[in-house]
């Protein structure tokens, strides 16, 4: 259900510079946050928290623009949360007819979106957030972050149409189909680029190479291998792109009423993009355009330039926003990012600290400042910071492989708990004990992919395994399925994890704290798997916002606008503006004690076992 929530409203005050009315409004937010969760006020589909009397005041906006559905957090001056509100595609904008956000061809491997629903949903959150009665003039700053290496393909007419919006009439009949060259994005999870990855490594010089240059291997959802696929299989819609977007600098591209650049960190999500050097790599893009100079020449116009500062105002918000919702026409829109590059400006990360991120996909995320590559795993320019780096690990099977084996149980043995479809699940995974060992010492490892994987590169399908010391062998009638899937599953998630995370990490792979955040983390059996099996030495700590990376995005636009002036060019980093504002003590909470001595271990001995299953999946 789309929703709105009001959970923080405070009086009109100004912006910067209001030390007193600041702490008076610390205080009143104090006992207004407190009060926020006490009163609900449901109205119709829209759902309000909210207590009586006080004007609401933002002062950054956070967006979303995920797979299944766009979110928005809006924070004030002090970094907390003043609402939240999201639309989602399969239920608010049915008539595009797409599951879990997207459509799928399963014969060539494709997942893509539609772009006009995007649009769409943008005016429906915008007029609920309208019809909540947010008054939008208090918005300053507005940042987001969206779905990484999805593209859309801009027609020649799309900057007069963007530049000329009609106020009285909503966006998407403004924009679609006329702005567009081709009507659909690929999505993340589409794998029907393999060909084309395998051409570009292989002129370039390898994976090693290719991952050196542009921070990761080739991958199947990386823009830079679908653009090329888009050339080969609708050479006139190539033909007819005047610019291609990121599905970030797509959404800054509607706020700002023109096309937006693209943003240092998510460009690095194209295989595109010479991290060292900072410039589009002139080897690889020759090939993905094809056909020599020219066509390379008209692929870079094609792409536009690249915004190094992620705190730059790249403009002030359209016109057609200020009159038709009443923003200041002084709201500054800052380059919108990668969901993943947002997700870690939401926690003040320190060197061993993990994100664990349990959205659709499952990402693990840390910051670095050694650039360090590895095809197995993500390297990404720093969203707000020149000299550090995000390194990821981003799997497809996250939480909709946990939902197949959840609604399997389910069908053996309802939710004991009405309220909550995940309770058996709970119960079967936490009811067994580590790797589900049986009284003869065999230890059970899964494998679940419903969706062909990224780490490792496996094909679709379900592995299960009985191991001891004698060795790995599939398992038979061993196996309580569904039941036994429920840890397994879980543990199987953070066991790849676990493998491949030790070079981002300490000598011994062992994280400092793991922050868990989006959807997946709400539930505690996940957290508890979590914490024994990457075994983080000061524990599991939750986000008490889900949407952390419309919550890093609203922090990134409030750093972007009030960042402070060091010397000339030079401003306050991302880092210091947030350590000197961020609660810990009301933005996350401990769930999970994390290292346990004798079960970290004994999960660190079966990665061997783990490592030969994936393996064994990989080639069968
Ligand atoms: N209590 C829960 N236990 C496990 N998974 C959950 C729970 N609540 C929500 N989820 C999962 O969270 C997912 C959505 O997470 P979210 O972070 O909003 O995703 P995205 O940003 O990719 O749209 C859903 O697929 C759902 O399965
Ligand atoms: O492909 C990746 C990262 O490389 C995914 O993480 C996408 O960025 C989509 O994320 P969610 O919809 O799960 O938030």
């Amino acid at each position: 259900m789309s929703s709105i929530q009001t959970v923080l409203l405070e009086g009109p005050i100004d912006f910067v510079g209001q030390q007193l009315a600041d702490s008076i409004t610390f205080y009143l937010v104090s006992i207004a946050g407190a009060i926020a969760f006490l009163v609900g006020i449901i109205a119709g589909d829209i759902s309000l928290t909210a207590y009586t009397g006080a004007l609401l005041f933002s002062a950054g906006f956070g967006f979303d623009l995920s797979t299944q559905q766009i979110k928005v957090i809006a924070i004030n001056s002090k970094l907390e949360p003043v609402l939240q509100a999201n639309v989602e595609f399969d239920v608010d904008t049915p008539e595009y007819q797409t599951r879990k956000g997207v459509y799928t061809n399963p014969d060539l491997n494709e997942v893509y979106a539609p772009v006009a629903m995007w649009i769409k949903a943008f005016d429906i959150l915008l007029g609920k957030m309208q019809d909540a009665g947010l008054d939008f003039a208090k918005v300053k700053s507005i940042s987001g972050a969206g779905q990484q290496h999805g593209s859309v393909f801009w027609s020649a007419d799309a900057e007069r149409l963007l530049a000329s919006l009609n106020p009285d009439l909503p966006l998407e009949p403004q924009l679609s189909p006329k702005a567009f060259s081709h009507d659909m994005s690929p999505n993340w999870q589409d794998h029907s680029t393999a060909a084309e990855c395998d051409d570009i490594e292989q002129e370039i010089g390898g994976a090693d190479v290719v991952a050196q240059i542009t921070g990761s291997k080739t991958h199947h959802r990386f823009t830079g291998p679908q653009i090329m696929r888009v050339r080969h299989r609708h050479p006139e819609r190539y033909q007819r792109t005047a610019r291609i977007s990121l599905v970030s600098s797509f959404f800054a591209s509607l706020l700002l009423g023109a096309i937006a650049p693209l943003d240092v960190s998510d460009v690095c999500g194209m295989n595109l993009w010479d991290i060292p050097n900072e410039r589009f790599d002139d080897k690889i893009i020759e090939f993905v355009a094809g056909g020599g100079q020219a066509e390379k020449n008209k692929l870079l116009q094609k792409l536009g330039p690249v915004e190094p500062d992620g705190g730059k105002t790249l403009g002030y918000i359209s016109d057609y926003y200020v009159r038709r919702y009443g923003f200041s026409k002084d709201c500054a829109i800052t380059p919108i990012t990668g969901d993943n590059p947002a997700t870690i400006l939401a926690l003040p990360l320190r060197p061993l600290d993990v994100i664990v991120s349990l959205g659709t996909s499952t990402t693990l995320l840390v910051s670095t400042p050694v650039y360090k590559t590895s095809p197995s795993y993500h390297m990404f320019s720093h969203p707000t910071s020149k000299g550090l780096y995000m390194g990821m690990l981003c799997y497809c099977n996250g939480s909709l492989a946990r939902e197949k084996v959840r609604d399997e149980i389910n069908s053996i043995k309802p939710p004991s708990d009405v309220s909550d479809v995940w309770s058996s699940f709970n119960e079967a995974a936490q009811s067994v004990p580590p790797l589900g060992s049986t009284a003869e010492g065999k230890n059970k490892l899964g494998i679940y992919f419903p969706l062909p994987e990224i780490v490792p590169d496996c094909k679709a399908g379900t592995w299960r395994f009985m191991s001891d010391e004698t060795g790995l062998r599939e398992a038979r009638d061993d196996w309580d399925v569904p039941l036994a899937d429920a840890r397994a599953i879980l543990e199987s998630q953070n066991l790849s994890m676990r493998l491949r995370a030790g070079p981002l990490l300490s000598s011994n792979g062992q994280p400092r704290r793991v922050y868990v955040v989006g959807g997946g983390s709400r539930n505690p059996a996940i957290c508890q798997v979590t914490g024994e099996v990457l075994g983080p030495s000061e524990g599991v700590y939750r986000l008490e916002l889900s949407n952390a990376c419309a919550l890093g995005s609203a922090y990134k636009a409030l750093w972007a606008v009030q960042r402070k002036v060091i010397k000339e060019g030079v401003y306050e980093s991302f880092e210091d503006f947030l350590s000197q504002r961020w609660d810990e003590k009301t933005m996350i909470n401990s769930v999970d004690e994390g290292y346990r001595k004798g079960v970290w271990e004994k999960y660190g001995a079966a990665l061997a076992a783990f490592d030969a299953a994936e393996k064994f999946a990989a080639n069968s």
